[in-house]
């Protein structure tokens, strides 16, 4: 996007969203510095491939010829969805809260992760339905779950806000605390169903199209969760071209606050990796809400949810990895987290032709 596209769109969605914090445009400059020395670099020209583009966003998003990604923070918000007593899930709504325990606990896969890459794991609770606080758990609680999309709207905008808000509280904490880099997770049962509903309102497509396994539902499982999806798309009639209506109706509290959280981010300029299918959905809104957002994100990988393949290309977003992975936690962008590190240290390590003396490219 040029930079007067850009810094367009940021402004008008300041005026939409005054509570938003406000996002420049990625530095060009930076970027353009960085193709050049990529160059120089002891290599043929363009063979690190995708890592190249990857140092090159790492200089736009940072500002930085030297950019560092060294500590990053995780952060899993974690919500309750009432669209979860339809039915649409493998598992009771209560194992959120008890996933919750376990990432306290340090036993999930997150946990192990995080724990490879050296970084700490902040679980943000923003809509649990279960007696809080919950042990060991930030507590931003906007509700207690939201309601039941089929028949209610799943929140008011001032929840979606306070949610979104506490999104952008848990990344104010994680910079403040010195993170240079951001994974951010959630948590939440029936969730897919959340992002679904979202994703099919957002880009005009028939459930069926968008719907999956979730936590492993079979098709005939998979059939009923596409028809509750399509009468509360036709009993909530969001608009689609408001991002935050779409979020309110049929939305998350850990969608929305994953969303404030990659808002954040980018306006400390800090490398924010989004996750699987709800995490890229939240993306996909907040992008939708301040454009210039798209730009400071990094797309860790493809999960198996077949909604997620159309979440990325209406962001044109080519994800990392491809593992076949479905269970979010933050999982897949903790797993992609070392590129960004491979990719700063490419910047900072590596010779050039002229320090290695190392003839050049043949004339
Ligand atoms: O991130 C993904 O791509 C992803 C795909 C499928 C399932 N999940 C996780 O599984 C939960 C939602 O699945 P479900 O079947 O309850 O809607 C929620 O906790 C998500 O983090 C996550
Ligand atoms: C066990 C379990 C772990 C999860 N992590 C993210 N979503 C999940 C859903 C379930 C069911």
């Amino acid at each position: 996007m040029p930079p007067s596209a850009s810094s367009a769109a940021a402004s008008d969605s300041l005026a939409a969203y005054p509570w938003l914090p406000d996002i420049g445009p990625v530095d060009a400059a930076a970027a353009e510095r960085t193709r050049a020395y990529l160059d120089t670099l002891t290599k043929p020209p363009g063979s690190l491939g995708r890592l190249e583009a990857l140092a090159i966003q790492l200089s736009a998003i940072t500002g930085s010829a030297r950019p560092r990604v060294d500590s990053p923070a995780v952060v899993v918000f974690a919500a309750d969805h009432g669209v979860a007593a339809e039915g649409v899930s493998a598992f009771p709504q209560e194992v959120t809260a008890q996933m919750v325990a376990n990432f306290v606990q340090q036993g999930a896969a997150i946990n192990v992760f995080a724990r490879q890459l050296g970084a700490r794991v902040d679980v943000v609770d923003v809509g649990v339905a279960s007696p809080r606080p919950l042990p060991g758990a930030t507590d931003a609680r906007v509700r207690s779950g939201t309601a039941n999309m089929l028949h209610h709207d799943a929140m008011p905008l001032d929840d979606a806000r306070q949610a979104m808000q506490a999104g952008m509280a848990a990344v104010e904490r994680a910079v403040q605390a010195g993170a240079n880099g951001l994974i951010v997770g959630d948590m939440g049962i029936a969730n897919t169903t959340a992002s679904s509903a979202m994703l099919a309102a957002l880009l005009g497509v028939p459930a069926a199209q968008v719907v999956g396994a979730g936590t492993g539902i079979d098709s005939t499982q998979q059939a009923h969760k596409a028809a509750v999806i399509e009468r509360a798309l036709a009993n909530r009639q969001a608009n689609p071209d408001d991002p935050l209506e779409v979020l309110c109706k049929l939305g998350g509290l850990e969608i929305a606050a994953m969303a404030g959280a990659y808002l954040a981010a980018a306006a400390h300029r800090v490398p924010a990796v989004v996750d699987g299918f709800i995490a890229t959905v939240a993306a996909l809104t907040a992008c939708r809400m301040a454009p210039a957002l798209c730009d400071y994100l990094v797309f860790g990988h493809r999960s198996a949810e077949p909604g997620h393949v159309l979440a990325l290309e209406a962001l044109a977003a080519q994800p990392l990895l491809a593992l076949e992975m479905r269970l979010g936690e933050g999982s897949g962008a903790a797993l992609a987290y070392p590129l960004l590190q491979a990719a700063a240290a490419m910047l900072s390590d590596m010779a050039t032709f002229s320090q290695a003396r190392v003839s050049g490219k043949a004339p």
